[in-house]
């Protein structure tokens, strides 16, 4: 990443309003599914402007669902999430507009299989935000460029890996200067050898100050890269701190009983 990227990020904050409050807030989120299946109980959570949190926690335990609950493609049933201060949650308000807003990132990749990746990419920016074909191309060959991919825009996704597929699904969920990234176990159905390239990418996300929520199986790189980590159970926060608190000096007996499974697994 280079310097013009950290610009970008500072301007993105000029644009929406200043680095005062969360970028991200979520308040007292209850989501269930069916009639009594409780997947998210009272959730708060902020999420400053330039900093990565981490959400950890069983399999089961509600991130996705946190996750799609803050893109709006999940409906909650009470409390609020805000988006730079804005009640996202307000029946009011635009989802397509917030989405605009927000770039997510699923494990399996998305993409389009009869387009190019450069078509993928270029898609959302010219049919949502009306940028021009030649702008949308401009700014998706930079990015290629940037995540290590200059060579493969005009290649069908069966033609990636899966660490490139997963790169370029990344582009494209740049492509629209989104506020704020949502990572959902993006390095979940990658082979081993290929997960450190996607992780290598978040890392250089964060340098150049993207604010981001992340899902994760990957503790040792949560460790490393969160500002905030948040450990669900059972649809609560039972713990949340800086990484040194949670993985450090957990509180709760049930983090230290997650943690220990994790160390002896070796994923720790
Ligand atoms: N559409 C749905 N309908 C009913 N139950 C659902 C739905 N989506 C998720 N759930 C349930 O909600 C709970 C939380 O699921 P979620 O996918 O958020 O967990 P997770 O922590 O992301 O798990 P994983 O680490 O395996 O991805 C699970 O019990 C799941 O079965």
């Amino acid at each position: 990443m280079t310097a013009d990227d950290t610009r970008t990020a500072a301007d993105d904050t000029r644009a929406t309003g200043g680095d005062d409050g969360p970028v991200l807030r979520l308040e007292s989120v209850r989501k269930t599914f069916g009639r009594d299946r409780v997947v998210l109980r009272d959730v708060s959570l902020d999420v400053a402007p330039h900093t990565v949190t981490a959400l950890i926690g069983a399999s089961g335990s509600g991130k996705s669902t946190l996750l799609r609950c803050a893109n709006l493609l999940e409906e909650i049933d009470d409390g609020a999430i805000f988006l730079d201060g804005e009640e996202i949650t307000d029946p009011r308000a635009d989802p397509d507009a917030v989405r605009r807003r927000i770039g997510v990132v699923f494990q399996s990749y998305n993409l389009f299989p009869h387009m190019t990746v450069l078509q993928n990419i270029t898609l959302a920016p010219r049919r949502v935000l009306g940028v021009s074909r030649e702008e949308a191309e401009a700014r998706a060959r930079e990015l290629l460029g940037r995540l290590g991919l200059g060579d493969k825009a005009g290649e069908y996704p069966d033609r990636l890996s899966g660490g490139q597929q997963q790169r370029a699904a990344i582009v494209r969920a740049l492509a629209v200067r989104p506020r704020l990234l949502l990572l959902d176990e993006i390095t979940a159905a990658l082979d081993p050898e290929l997960v450190g390239e996607v992780l290598s990418v978040v890392r250089d996300l964060k340098a150049d100050g993207m604010t981001m929520v992340l899902a994760t199986h990957e503790m040792g790189f949560a460790r490393e890269v969160a500002d905030q980590v948040c450990f669900l159970d059972n649809g609560v926060v039972l713990e949340r701190g800086t990484p040194q608190e949670v993985f450090g000096n957990p509180r709760q007996e049930r983090t230290r009983r997650f943690l220990r499974r994790i160390v002896e697994a070796g994923r720790l």
